[in-house]
């Protein structure tokens, strides 16, 4: 082509292709949705909530501005509305995981959280349904999870008192339900509670689960990584290998392992038929083993730490739970735990305001579509629902953005779309399957550390600013602590 006609040709190009971009936008079936004018023909500003860490904002404040659909990118919905979230995550629904999902977990084959299709992933939650359920963690686990609790408890109160800066509970709690999680999928605990701190393994999970959400988000960008040679860079985008070859100790102890030494795995196939056992591969237990730790960790880490510092900020609050959780025996039996009208209470206002999987969950829309609130949304289309806008919805809880931890007192109360909209384990067939450890280890941590640490304050390091989310997927605190302190004599129960 002459050179004078070049210049011509790219702008014309370019004209045409803005033609059919803006064609496209107004004549899809998605174009009558309420949105944001720019989310027809992009989703760069999402993107961009997502990579800074706010896309439960930005989602949310959308919702307020447009209602309960919304358009945030060409091709992926926003929905709040509460009959929206049912047909979406009602068991059978059809509404399978995006792609989203594989490509956030760090493996080569989709575990259980990232399997789309719906047999694979019925039979795999079977296998798993008998090692989670709560009468297996209760024989089998309880004692670990308790003695993991209280030596955080321990460590934290080492910590806490008499010294300025005091105890970071975030830190402390981490190492607990890591090492809780890990030696469940591996038989054998990780001792980063005694070493205070994290072991290499974790670190190359992390940096998996980084590799993960560049993967996801940018994927351009995670493929021309692999060409850069620093040494920060490749354990990066080696961390998959990593991971990898170290589930080869959860193998070992499934097949070797007995009593305490037994990991989930070894329990699973030990309670399951011929049948059962061949769909759980080695592959698929090295898989399982990683994704377990990165679903059991972070999550009821973070929501302990949440609870501490909402209980520590109202002190009437903190004095009425210690002062419950004194009445109990020396034992904290997990049943008088269950029982405990408050601290039950406390802890679904934390999964309420604070839980730590607010974020969307994305899901396709299936061959017959979705009608929602008058809209119709077609087949193909990522539809998102997210817990942090229905829990903080005034018009089904009362004072919703308000931290209550008598809320809950009775929840025969509850109204039925209190109910539907209360979902901070997710919902129907893809409700998360760790909730009753998740509980176990929520009710002994916090129990344990408002019996030991009583009179605990927030360290004065700590600003409000420091604790609010960042959203990747999970949440966290912004500032990646949570510091609290006892009084020297303060601390030992009444
Ligand atoms: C307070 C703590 C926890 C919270 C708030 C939480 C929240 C959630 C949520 C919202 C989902 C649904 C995800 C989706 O639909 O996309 C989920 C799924 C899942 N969670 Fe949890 N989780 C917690 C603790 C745990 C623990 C301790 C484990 C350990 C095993 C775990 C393992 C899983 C797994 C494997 C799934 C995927 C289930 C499936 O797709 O069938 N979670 N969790």
């Amino acid at each position: 082509m002459p050179s004078n006609l070049l210049l011509p040709a790219i702008v014309l190009a370019a004209v045409a292709y803005l033609i059919k971009a803006f064609y496209s936008a107004n004549t899809s079936a998605l174009s009558t949705l309420p949105g944001p004018w720019y989310s027809k023909y992009t989703n760069i500003v999402l993107r961009y909530h997502i990579l800074t860490g706010r896309r439960i904002f930005y989602v949310d404040a959308l919702h307020q501005r447009y209602g309960g659909v919304v358009r945030i990118a060409p091709r992926e919905v926003a929905v709040s509305d509460i009959s929206g979230i049912a047909k979406i995550h009602k068991i059978g629904s059809g509404f399978l995981k995006s792609e989203f999902y594989q490509n956030l977990t760090p493996t080569r084959e989709p575990g259980i959280f990232a399997m789309q299709d719906p047999h694979a992933h019925a039979a795999r939650r079977r296998l798993f349904a008998r090692a989670f359920s709560n009468s297996n963690l209760k024989t089998n686990w309880e004692s670990e999870v308790r003695s993991k609790a209280e030596l955080a408890v321990q460590k934290i109160k080492q910590d806490a008192v008499g010294s300025a800066k005091g105890a970071d509970v975030l830190k402390w709690w981490t190492l607990m339900a890591t090492d809780v999680i890990a030696h469940l999928s591996f038989g054998e605990s990780f001792h980063m509670l005694e070493l205070g701190k994290q072991t290499g393994y974790i670190d190359a999970l992390q940096a998996a689960l980084l590799s993960g959400v560049l993967r996801a988000e940018l994927p351009l960008v995670h493929t021309l990584l692999r060409y850069i040679p620093t040494e920060r860079i490749q354990k990066i985008v080696t961390a998959d290998d990593v991971v990898f070859e170290y589930g080869a100790l959860a193998i070992r102890n499934m097949r070797q392992g007995v009593g305490n030494a037994m990991n989930l795995f070894g329990q699973m196939v030990a309670a399951s038929d011929s049948q059962e056992k061949a769909s759980l591969r080695d592959e698929d237990v090295r898989t399982e083993a990683g994704n377990l730790i990165i679903a059991g960790s972070d999550t009821t880490a973070v929501t302990l730490t949440y609870l501490v510092w909402a209980v520590l900020n109202q002190p009437q609050l903190q004095a009425d739970l210690e002062r419950e959780i004194a009445s109990l025996s020396a034992d904290l039996t997990l049943s008088e735990l269950e029982d405990a009208p408050l601290l039950n209470s406390i802890l679904d206002e934390v999964l309420r305001l604070y839980g730590a999987a607010p974020g969307a969950l994305p899901r396709i829309v299936p061959s017959q579509g979705l009608s929602v609130n008058g809209f119709h949304i077609p087949e193909g289309v990522e539809v998102s629902t997210q817990a942090y806008t229905n829990h903080r919805d005034s018009s089904i809880f009362p004072n919703a953005l308000q931290f209550d931890g008598r809320r809950f007192l009775d929840k025969t109360t509850m109204t039925s779309q209190q109910k539907a909209a209360f979902m901070p384990f997710g919902g129907g067939s893809r409700v998360c399957i760790g909730l009753h450890l998740a509980w176990m280890e929520l009710r002994l941590g916090a129990a344990l550390f408002f019996r030991h640490c009583r009179g605990a304050t927030l360290s004065s390091c700590m600003s409000d600013d420091m604790m609010e989310m960042d959203n990747r997927f999970l949440i966290s605190p912004k500032g990646h602590c949570c510091y609290i302190r006892v009084e020297k004599g303060g601390q030992e129960e009444a």
